[in-house]
């Protein structure tokens, strides 16, 4: 059956997405030695991408033009169009720019097609009895191994800068399709302050972190220490689940992944679920009252305190 690995770019998306998504469709084209593809949507072909492909290696180039495709935004409307563009005949594999947005497009394109998502994946193989592709999962402590036989599958993978390979460069003659069908328009959002003063979580240098050991005023103490020290607030899940901390504040393996150089853990008894959501390179200070706590064993700073002894005495000593 005629394998396919297609790279499918949004041209609003910018020259450095389509080079990651080229660059990762040439690293898995080149272990089978196949010929990689490219299917670009938006409102009008660009020269850029044609140079871009060709230089690549690619041997086909699909632009499906369509007027809802010219900010790149609507992702419903280009997973849409790229379904319809695409002839879905033999096995493929389509690969999205890495990132949040492509993996977004990526699952979204998967639905539209009934392929298999297969998410954001750190290596990819396509071997004879099918696809062997590796996961990050708990924040990067175990990488999972997968495999699995199917003829349409849709993912992202990083497979660093696009190479130019000029020995290998093709002149292309793109095919345009205008694309015919109406496409969906953009869920309009309104949008309204949640209140929250502090910056998101996933972002900070300084995360202070309460637990289920933490009750109602520990959380307000906890918020002035992370306001005093620049840095944002977070939690664990019973947090969450105890009315104390708005979800988008969750940290772990159903909440939010953090990578702050300090991560202050107030009361959290240090579950896998929970470190999931902490980067490897994050400095953990734990505050606990009970030394077996498992935090303990992760942390590179603790102290075996009641937070309500040590959050006052700490607030009190840092400058106003
Ligand atoms: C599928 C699944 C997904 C999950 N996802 C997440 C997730 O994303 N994030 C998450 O956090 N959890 C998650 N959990 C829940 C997880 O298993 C734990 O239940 C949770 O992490 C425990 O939170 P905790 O450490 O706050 O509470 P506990 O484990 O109850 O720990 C409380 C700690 O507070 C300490 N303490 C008590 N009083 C004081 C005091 N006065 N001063 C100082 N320390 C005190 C205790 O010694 C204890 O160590 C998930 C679970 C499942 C099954």
């Amino acid at each position: 059956m005629q394998q396919r690995i297609i790279a499918v770019i949004p041209l609003a998306w910018g020259q450095e997405a389509a080079e990651q998504a080229l660059a990762a469709a040439r690293q898995v084209a080149h272990q089978q030695s196949l010929a990689c593809a490219v299917l670009a949507l938006g409102p009008a072909p660009a020269a850029w991408l044609t140079d871009m492909a060709g230089a690549a290696g690619a041997v086909e180039l699909v632009y499906a033009v369509h007027a809802a495709l010219s900010d790149g935004e609507n992702l419903q409307a280009l997973a849409e169009a790229a379904a319809q563009a695409l002839d879905q005949s033999g096995q493929q594999l389509l690969l999205l720019p890495p990132g949040s947005e492509g993996e977004e497009l990526g699952a979204r394109l998967a639905a539209c097609l009934s392929a298999t998502w297969l998410g954001r994946c750190a290596r990819l193989d396509w071997k004879a009895d099918g696809l062997e592709f590796e996961r990050a999962c708990w924040g990067g402590r175990l990488t999972l191994r997968l495999q699995i036989e199917t003829s349409l599958a849709v993912a992202c993978l990083r497979a660093g800068k696009l190479q130019q390979q000029p020995a290998h460069a093709n002149v292309l003659e793109p095919l345009i399709i205008e694309l015919g069908k109406s496409l969906p328009a953009m869920f309009e959002i309104e949008q309204s302050s949640s209140g929250q003063t502090l910056p998101p979580v996933e972002s900070a240098r300084i995360v202070v972190s309460g637990g289920r050991g933490v009750n109602e005023a520990g959380f307000a103490l906890l918020e002035q220490l992370a306001m005093k020290l620049g840095g944002s607030l977070g939690g664990s899940l019973p947090a969450v689940d105890a009315g104390m901390l708005p979800v988008m504040r969750q940290v772990g393996v159903s909440g939010k992944f953090v990578s702050p150089d300090v991560y202050l853990a107030v009361g959290i008894s240090g579950t896998p679920q929970h470190l999931a959501g902490i980067s490897h390179d994050s400095r953990i200070v734990a505050i606990n009252s009970d030394p077996a706590a498992d935090i303990f064993k992760v942390a590179n700073l603790g102290a075996v305190v009641d937070w309500e002894q040590m959050l006052p005495a700490l607030l009190e000593r840092l400058p106003a």
